[in-house]
């Protein structure tokens, strides 16, 4: 018989020991968003490591709903957290960018700023986590990874991802049994990016379209078509970087 999702996340918690004892680090951090990815994430490394996990929010021109979301989680999960505001350096590095290059250069202003928050937060992080030697921890589920959605050295910049083997439902399924608030879970999955922004809306797809192609189900044309279209396209974020063979 198959593991139960309770012996699952024992495993899990278990694995991100091993991964911070092989390292040499300390500890676990995760930036908490008000979503189910991350919450899952705080609940696991907070598991780990009672005393040496960290969970961050960093609001980025955010919805004020997803940041108490946030501190709900990070409240139900008990989980030690810290706060920073982005909002206004990143106001300032767009600014500073896009007054030089509007003038004279015709480009998709959208979706540079809206990656730009992500790799703000992954840097962030980072800088946290050099300074108490500590893991970065990603959220990005098994859908988020074969669609390539997500920003690449932004949420996708982490150390380990424990969620990577999961769909969204079993991210939900894992969320209910290790206490993640019903709420945060019944949330549409959103990058919270720019407002009114979901990810189904953005790919075009749903989760458990995604999930049902993962497990290897027959889903409809037209999303097989938008799934594949997805993978190959993001196929470049799931390797190391190109370079040409030795001369
Ligand atoms: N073939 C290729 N080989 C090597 N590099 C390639 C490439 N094609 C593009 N690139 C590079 O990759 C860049 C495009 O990739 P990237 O910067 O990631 O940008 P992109 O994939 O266009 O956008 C990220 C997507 O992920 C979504 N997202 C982001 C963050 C969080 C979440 C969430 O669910 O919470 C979702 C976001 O809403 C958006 O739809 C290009 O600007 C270029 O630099
Ligand atoms: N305001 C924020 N503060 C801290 N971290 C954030 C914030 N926004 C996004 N992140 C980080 O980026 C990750 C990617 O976001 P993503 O939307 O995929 O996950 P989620 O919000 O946890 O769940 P869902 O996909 O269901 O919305 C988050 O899990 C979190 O680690
Ligand atoms: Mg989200």
């Amino acid at each position: 018989m198959g593991k139960s999702v309770k012996e699952k996340i024992d495993l899990t918690v278990e694995w991100l020991r091993e991964q911070v004892e092989q390292a040499g680090a300390k500890g676990l951090a995760v930036g908490i968003s008000g979503g189910v990815d991350s919450a899952l994430t705080a609940f696991l490394i907070k598991r780990a490591f009672p005393q040496n996990s960290l969970g961050i929010i960093m609001p980025c021109e955010s919805d004020p709903k997803d940041i108490e979301d946030a501190l709900k989680v990070a409240a139900a999960s008990q989980i030690e957290f810290i706060r920073i505001d982005l909002t206004e350096i990143y106001a300032t590095l767009m600014k500073n960018i896009f007054s030089q290059l509007e003038d004279y250069k015709i480009g998709n202003k959208k979706i540079a700023m809206a990656n730009t928050k992500a790799r703000l937060r992954m840097s962030t992080i980072y800088a946290i986590c050099n300074y108490l030697n500590f893991l970065v921890v990603g959220t990005d589920n098994a859908a988020e990874i074969y669609t390539g959605y997500f920003t690449k050295y932004g949420d996708g910049g982490v150390d380990i991802m424990p969620l990577a083997n999961l769909t969204k439902r079993e991210v939900r399924a894992w969320a209910r049994e290790i206490g993640v608030p019903e709420e945060i879970i019944l949330k549409a999955p959103s990058a919270g990016l720019w407002p009114n922004q979901t990810d189904e809306g953005e790919m075009g797809t749903t989760y458990d379209i995604i999930d049902d192609f993962l497990e290897g189900n027959k889903v409809p044309a037209k999303d097989f078509e938008i799934i594949e279209k997805l993978h190959r396209r993001s196929e470049h974020k799931r390797k190391l970087p190109s370079s040409p063979p030795k001369y």
